[in-house]
């Protein structure tokens, strides 16, 4: 046959075929974890093109040239008949929103490429309203009421695709099976039990006054407290999970793991809106920059928890005991690979949820003592005559427990995500019925900002916590821990070694900001990679003897 004979209707067949590909394939189902099955797929279905093909072209360039055509076809159908479905035709094609976000979510990863998803959302409110869409197959409610939908007692919902970020390792806070988060609650509600609490409450204590002689080192020194911070936030991680003195604060030396945790985090926080293209990196480019730093990370906290396991306990209480007797207890039930995937994933939840989130908040914390000395005076006063070893005493001093909560709405250090499926029957929210199967997402930093929340949503006033309770207009639009029975588990915890840091380091500090330090820069450079990154805080800590 010549070359070109009954050719023609090629590209028709191919335009068939993309939009084939769409109904009958990709508008089902999940297909995130497949990336490069869909990539090898297509490539095997353009090398069966090019020599079904070679068989009328002799030319190599005809035959490419046809390819290219072909393909031009294939997927120039398949992504129109996508943006036609998804803009008219889609259950969610009556709700508004940004017209693009409708039509790929890769037009929102383009506008968070800066890490500032807190932001892009609270214009996204502003502009749009309380329900919006905001992607192909999802919502977000800047609603009170979404907390509560979407975590609350009795909810439906499932964890979005997002929560395979760990895969194929698995853990209790990342599955999306229901009854596996429910089965594997218990062990970390064990290993942060007020029993086990009891016995870290000491050792926290003891931590605190190590970072309370590292700021004295500093003397008159501007202390970088994302520095300091994170290191009392990796050892106090390393106490309670592994029972392991990591000595960063005490030796002034930056863990390596840091720096990999917020590298990886740095490329899973733009990618959170369309994770399957960091899942396709984590697969095909894994020592590559920053994917790189991701598989250290993982590596750094699976190696901990497998000496931890070999070398069992150090005569302490600490969470991996009760991980590890998880991972015992299911011997029987699952496979080793099954049981050591589990083991793995729960390190990395507990590494990223143990370390990272009150190092934030920490920073916020410090930032608003400096910027309004006034509230640092006042908790000061509370603090004067406080036995810090006593962990209701603190929990009940009003003026440091507002200014916690107040740093806590307004740098929330999980400031979006937490996304969510509706269940079987969909989800009404102000007589509006979101269909099942969707995303539903509620960024917590527009939340606890929202004007008809708050009265003065962006000032910071801790009295609102105690005094002045006027100020809180609905209590629904505060849960920097989430709700429900997904509640953090750690928010005990977290808020005792927040509180006991705040009180210590005020009983022997002044603090104000380090001089020519820019008080914009933890704004200005503010970013939302999974958990909150606050940009530089540089403060001079004066001993309180000294100024007394
Ligand atoms: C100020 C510090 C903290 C904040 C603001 C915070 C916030 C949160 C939030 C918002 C969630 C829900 C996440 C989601 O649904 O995807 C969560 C879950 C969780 N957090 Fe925290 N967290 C903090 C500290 C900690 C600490 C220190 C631990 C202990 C290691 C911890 C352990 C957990 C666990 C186990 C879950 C999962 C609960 C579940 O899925 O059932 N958190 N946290």
């Amino acid at each position: 046959m010549a070359p070109g004979q009954g050719q023609q209707h090629l590209p028709i067949l191919a335009i068939a075929a993309g939009v084939v590909a769409h109904h009958g394939l990709f508008r089902h189902g999940e297909w995130h974890l497949h990336g490069p099955h869909i990539i090898a797929g297509h490539l095997a279905l353009g090398g069966a093109t090019a020599y079904f093909l070679t068989r009328f072209d002799d030319a190599p360039a005809d035959v490419f040239g046809r390819l290219a055509v072909l393909a031009a076809a294939y997927f120039g159908a398949l992504f129109s008949s996508m943006t036609i479905y998804r803009l008219f035709f889609h259950r969610l094609s009556s709700f508004h929103g940004p017209k693009l976000a409708a039509v790929t979510k890769l037009w929102h990863v383009w506008h968070v490429a800066d890490s500032r998803n807190f932001l892009f959302q609270e214009k996204i409110h502003k502009k749009y309203g309380t329900i919006v869409r905001t992607g192909p197959n999802e919502m977000t409610l800047f609603h009170p009421a979404a907390i509560d939908l979407l975590d609350g007692f009795g909810n439906e919902t499932t964890r979005d695709v997002w929560y395979d970020i760990v895969r194929p390792r698995s853990s209790a806070v990342f599955t999306r099976d229901r009854l596996e988060h429910k089965e594997g609650r218990k062990f970390w509600a064990q290993g942060l039990s007020s029993k086990a609490m009891n016995d870290y409450y000491p050792r926290i204590t003891g931590l605190v006054r190590d970072l309370s002689h590292c700021i004295g080192t500093f003397g008159a020194t501007p202390v970088d407290l994302d520095q300091v911070m994170s290191w009392y936030s990796w050892d106090i991680m390393g106490e309670v999970l592994f029972g392991e003195d990591f000595n960063l604060t005490r030796s002034r030396v930056t863990h390596p793991g840091i720096k990999h945790r917020d590298r990886a985090l740095a490329l899973a926080g733009p990618l959170g809106d369309a994770i399957w293209i960091a899942l396709l990196g984590f697969q095909l480019l894994p020592s590559v920059g920053r994917v790189k730093d991701w598989h250290r990370m993982l590596h750094f906290c699976e190696d901990h928890m497998l000496s931890r396991l070999k070398r069992g306990g150090n005569g302490k209480i600490d969470m991996a005991t009760y991980f590890i007797e998880e991972y015992e207890n299911t011997a029987k039930t699952k496979t080793k690979t099954t049981r050591d995937l589990h083991l793995s994933g729960t390190a990395v939840t507990a590494v990223v949820a143990g370390s990272d989130t009150t190092r934030a908040v920490l920073i916020a914390i410090w930032w608003f003592l400096s910027k309004f000395p006034e509230h640092a005076k006042k908790v000061q006063a509370e603090v004067d005559n406080v036995n810090t070893n006593d962990a209701n005493a603190l929990a009940a001093l009003p003026h440091l427990n507002g200014v916690i909560n107040e740093s806590l709405r307004l740098v929330p250090p999980v400031m979006t995500g937490g996304n969510r499926i509706t269940g079987p029957n969909g989800m009404l929210i102000d007589d509006i019925l979101i269909p099942p199967g969707v995303k539903v997402t509620c960024p917590k930093y527009v939340l606890h900002r929202m004007e008809s929340m708050w009265v003065q949503p962006n000032d910071f006033i801790p009295e609102r916590w105690y005094s002045r309770p006027e100020l809180i207009l609905d209590k629904r639009a505060f849960a920097p821990f989430s709700a429900g029975a997904r509640y953090c588990l750690g928010k005990n915890m977290a808020l005792h070694s927040l509180r006991i840091a705040v009180a210590i380091l005020l009983q022997d500090y002044d603090v104000d900001f380090a001089p020519g330090y820019d008080e914009e820069t933890m704004w200005r450079d503010m970013r939302d990679q999974v958990t909150c990154q606050p940009g530089a805080v540089h403060c001079v800590f004066r001993p309180r003897k000294l100024t007394k």
